[in-house]
């Protein structure tokens, strides 16, 4: 059944193949975004709202425009390192912007939400693989800004009948398999992204001055000392936002629920690096840095919960599927299209 989608941040990474998705489904989305950090080319043909979560009269604005059956909510921050040098920026944009929009969303009558959070709530974990029920101690000011975000929807579910499903990510990785959208971030900080431009760099004979890719430690207690993520295909996430909605609209989620989105299996930096060099045949360099301040060691997620209630399994779980989705996307779109980019490090008031 076609379903009116509100995508909150949809012109950003994520946000963007959520919208091609839900199009694909037949689904009618409006997108909201003040391009802060998102694309409007990224949006392609779906309805664009102009506007920023801190502003309630731009909320007011966007949410008068239609009947929103869910709202998606992908707006925020999302750098952990920039968020230690910037918390302000962190709390600001991803509490404040957040508390904006819920209050918008409860004027409007409209209480089905879907939330962008992670595993960045956890912290440093006691035990792998984490759980939803593993304890929270955020060692980040982001993942301290999407923990308060969540006990949020909980009060709101136990006091106002707001219903809501916290999706926590491991971290996202790939492209659109189909090519349509990517991931434009200026500046890039991401591993995976970073590695492929250093792999495109080299292969197309660029600044041989280039120190390369930096590795942000390797005295963890890890399998090779370097840090290991759980890596998550971006397409394999949004899916699990269609299953969310269809929970909410079903009315079988009452209050607020979170699930871990990961495929249970951890990848090193140096792992990392050298799935990029198979998919791409480019020996890329990289040299050992300091840690970077907030990074945990490890953190691999269980969403056997996902896979229970939400019935969702990652189709693409393999590091060098994803990692090449990634790549043949940079290689269509060498520039990513740089020329209509943002990526501002910081943004002024509403
Ligand atoms: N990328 C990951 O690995 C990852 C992992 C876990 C959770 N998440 C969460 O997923 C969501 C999307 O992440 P992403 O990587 O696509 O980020 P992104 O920066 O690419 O996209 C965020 C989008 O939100 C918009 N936005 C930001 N602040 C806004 C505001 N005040 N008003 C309106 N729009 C605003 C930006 O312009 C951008 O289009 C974030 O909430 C992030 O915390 C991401
Ligand atoms: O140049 C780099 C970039 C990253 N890393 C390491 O690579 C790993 C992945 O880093 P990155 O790609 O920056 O992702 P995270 O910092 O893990 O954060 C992402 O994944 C989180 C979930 O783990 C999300 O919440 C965040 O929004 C998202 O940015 C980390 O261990 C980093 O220390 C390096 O060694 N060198």
């Amino acid at each position: 059944m076609s379903r009116d989608i509100l995508v909150v941040g949809g012109a950003g990474y994520i946000g963007s193949h959520m919208v091609r998705m839900l199009a694909d489904a037949g689904h009618r989305v409006t997108v909201f975004d003040n391009l802060c950090r998102g694309h409007r080319d990224a949006v392609g043909d779906a309805r664009f709202i102009e506007g920023d979560i801190r502003s309630s009269g731009d909320l007011q604005r966007g949410f008068a425009s239609g009947r929103f059956d869910v709202v998606m909510h992908f707006a925020a921050f999302a750098y952990v390192g920039e968020s230690t040098q910037q918390p302000a920026l962190y709390y600001d944009n991803n509490v404040t912007g957040s508390l904006r929009l819920l209050e918008a969303m409860r004027e409007a009558g409209v209480n089905r939400l879907v939330f962008s959070s992670t595993c960045a709530t956890y912290g440093d974990p006691v035990e792998l693989p984490i759980t939803e029920s593993h304890p929270q101690r955020p060692v980040n000011p982001y993942g301290a800004t999407k923990m308060m975000v969540e006990h949020a929807l909980r009060d709101y579910g136990r006091a106002y009948g707001f219903d809501s499903i916290a999706l926590r990510y491991f971290n996202a990785a790939g492209c659109d398999p189909q090519g349509r959208v990517g991931e434009r971030h200026f500046p890039e900080t991401h591993l995976i992204p970073l590695a492929l431009e250093e792999a495109l760099r080299v292969s197309t004979g660029g600044d041989p001055a280039s120190t390369g890719l930096s590795i942000y430690g390797n005295d963890f207690d890890t399998v090779d000392g370097t840090c290991v993520r759980d890596y998550i295909h971006v397409d394999d996430l949004c899916r699990a936002h269609l299953l969310a909605a269809d929970r909410l609209l079903s009315g079988a989620c009452r209050g607020a629920e979170t699930y871990n989105l990961g495929n249970g299996r951890g990848f090193s930096v140096l792992e990392v690096i050298a799935a990029v060099r198979r998919v791409t045949g480019v020996d890329i360099r990289y040299r050992m840095g300091p840690r970077r301040v907030g990074d945990p060691g490890g953190l691999v997620g269980s969403a056997v919960s996902a896979g229970e209630v939400l019935g969702w399994q990652p189709r693409i779980p393999g590091i060098d599927e994803m990692v090449a989705t990634a790549w043949r996307w940079m290689l269509a779109n060498p520039t990513r299209g740089a020329h209509v980019g943002n990526g501002v490090a910081s943004m002024p008031a509403p």
